[in-house]
């Protein structure tokens, strides 16, 4: 593509895996990138939204010297597009209304354009409104002849930018975008994307950031549809992708359209929530320079799959488990434990508990004479646990996995300063049906870039028996809590679906169930606000998309 009069153009979509500050290293990525799409024949070549400084930069938009470091990265990417492709990237950037969430085209050796995100998100896990300003609607970029039509990811969810651009005068429509995973949201990015195409006749090329980011990830799957609203081309989910589309100009409508490109195959369900929380782990563990994990491996389910997800993120030598047995943990825990240790290949030690137990009771005896043993005792377990965790972590530098489940985590479930001990929680938007589902299929399918075993990752038992947590003889979970899915359906209500009590007795579930569920779930606020981070997967994950009061007397 060298002139207006040109009917071919080479674009090539990079879905890169920035890290949040690290400017230098985004623009290495950037550059790195740019190498490739020269040797590929790219003409133009688009970054996520705002890649040079990872999305979402959060407050460090509020400090001078880090939009001057972003200034600095963009100069020299300037530079580095004389004779090269030009390029689309994304950069907090100060102009007179203030600071705005910008795409600005790159092209021989100079900064071209600049266009402003109009709108910023301010719901569910996005604050925009908090550090952006809002921009003018957009007009197309002129390019060689090409009218570009460029809208930052929220802006595609609405009509009047796409239709702004379309009225200016757009050959087509390019959005960068730092789109979170939710289970089932490319369903959504896609629709969106086809309303605008049917809206302005115009081709929209989608590019989505990947990694994760805190309790955020991101699960690329960028792509192309064509104006005629057929799916041209995309890139593959959960990994950095180049993908380069050959587009061509009708000579007869005058529209361009993608003619060549590929298209990776969709993933289902549990594959989603499995890749959602071994890359979420594999890049908090990477990106905050940890040499691995360690996690108490009890022979239950939740820790079976906290331990085969490290696995699959980091690789069997960055991940130790730990058993600590105590006079209640049965012969098959055990067991258990020491095969789903073998299957993954890690490093298995055992660190009895009794001695601590016994330790505790003669300390605190003349303080408790006279009180039964309960909770308090069962809690001293779980704590002891997490001592030894973190024991292990001071000692060695591994960063302890936590691996209480939705479900756990909704009710309160866990023991403060015990078993909720952890830098990060990969279970921690996974409601226990689904722990159940995704172990089953982690044992028939190795997903794509999976640093574990080919083979089932835990014995079949693991995920038959039922589950619990012995810390008193006989324990099962569902003595005190209402079998799993039940329990999951009326939390999916309250959570999710922001249903009600009353909502979810209509719909047929026992009333004192529901009752007791919500009030669970209310006064483990205080819990969860001192838990670990963990990825995202649900609508509605703990944490920034829930904001509730922990002092809160609304029944
Ligand atoms: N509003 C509030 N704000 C701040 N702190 C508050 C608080 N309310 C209580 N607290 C504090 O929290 C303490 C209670 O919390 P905590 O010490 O954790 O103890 P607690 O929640 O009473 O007990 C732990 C629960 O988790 C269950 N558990 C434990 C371990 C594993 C599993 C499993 O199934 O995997 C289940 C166990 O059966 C029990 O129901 C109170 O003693 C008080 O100090
Ligand atoms: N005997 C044990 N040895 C090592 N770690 C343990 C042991 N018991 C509990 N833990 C740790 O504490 C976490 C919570 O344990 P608990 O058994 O109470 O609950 P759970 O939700 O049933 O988890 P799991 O399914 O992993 O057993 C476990 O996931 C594990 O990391
Ligand atoms: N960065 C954004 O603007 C994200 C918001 C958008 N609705 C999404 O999740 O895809």
């Amino acid at each position: 593509m060298t002139d207006a009069a040109a009917a071919r153009l080479s674009v090539l979509l990079a879905q890169m895996n920035p890290t949040v500050g690290d400017i230098a290293g985004n623009v290495e990525l950037i550059r790195r990138t740019l190498d490739r799409a020269q040797a590929a024949g790219a003409d133009l070549v688009v970054t996520p939204e705002l890649s040079i400084c990872g999305y979402p930069p959060e407050d460090l938009v509020y400090r001078r010297a880090f939009l001057e470091e972003v200034e600095r990265g963009v100069e020299a990417l300037a530079e580095e597009t004389i004779g090269r492709p030009a390029i689309l990237i994304g950069a907090p950037w100060r102009m007179e209304l203030g600071v705005v969430n910008a795409v600005l085209l790159l092209a021989d050796g100079g900064v071209q354009a600049v266009r402003a995100k109009c709108h910023l998100p301010n719901y569910g896990v996005f604050d925009e409104q908090r550090v952006f300003v809002p921009g003018p609607l957009p007009e197309p970029i002129t390019w060689k002849g090409l009218r570009l039509g460029v809208l930052v990811c929220e802006d595609m969810w609405y009509p009047d930018v796409a239709g702004h651009l379309r009225a200016t005068g757009a050959d087509m429509l390019i959005v960068p975008n730092g789109s979170p995973f939710e289970v089932d949201k490319h369903e959504v990015r896609l629709n969106h994307a086809v309303a605008r195409v049917s809206e302005t006749g115009l081709p929209l090329v989608y590019v989505n950031q990947v990694g994760g980011q805190d309790e955020l990830v991101f699960d690329g799957g960028s792509f192309v549809v064509n104006a005629d609203y057929a799916l041209a081309a995309r890139a593959a989910r959960w990994a950095e992708d180049d993908l380069l589309t050959q587009w061509t100009k009708s000579a007869r409508f005058g529209t361009w359209n993608v003619d060549s490109a590929r298209i990776e195959p969709q993933l289902d369900r549990c594959e989603e929530i499995y890749n959602a929380m071994v890359l979420g782990t594999r890049d908090y563990v990477g990106k905050n320079g940890f040499p691995g994990v360690i996690l108490g491996l009890s022979g239950g389910i939740d820790s079976a799959l906290a331990a085969a997800v490290a696995v699959d993120a980091l690789g069997p030598e960055k991940v130790r488990c730990v058993m600590m047995p105590s006079p209640y943990t049965s012969t098959h825990s055990l067991e258990d434990a020491g095969a789903i240790a073998q299957a993954l290949g890690v490093r298995y030690d055992t660190v009895g508990i009794g001695p601590a137990m016994e330790a505790f009771d003669a300390m605190l005896g003349g303080l408790f004479g006279g009180t039964a043993p309960g909770i308090t005792e069962e809690n001293i377990q779980s704590r002891t646990r997490g001592v030894i965790l973190m024991a292990l972590s001071n000692k060695f530098g591994p960063m302890v996995l936590s691996t209480g489940n939705k479900s756990e985590m909704s009710v309160g479930y866990a023991t403060l300063y015990g078993d909720m001990n952890g830098g990060y929680n990969p279970l921690k938007d996974v409601y226990k049906t689904d722990v159940f589902a995704v172990c089953r299929w982690r044992n028939a399918h190795k997903p794509a870039g999976a640093l574990g075993p080919d083979g089932p990752v835990m014995p079949d038992r693991v995920i038959t028996k039922p589950p619990s947590a012995e810390l008193r003889e006989d324990q099962k979970d569902e003595d005190s809590l209402p079998p799993y899915d039940v329990l999951d359906a009326i939390l999916r209500g309250l959570n999710e679906d922001q249903k009600g009590v009353r909502e979810l007795v209509a719909d047929g579930y026992d009333a004192e169930v529901v009752e007791k569920v919500w009030t669970l779930l209310n006064r483990a606020e205080y819990k969860r606000r001192q838990a670990p981070p963990g990825v995202k997967i649900t609508r509605l994950a703990f944490g920034r998309d829930r904001r509730y009061p922990i002092t809160n007397r609304y029944k």
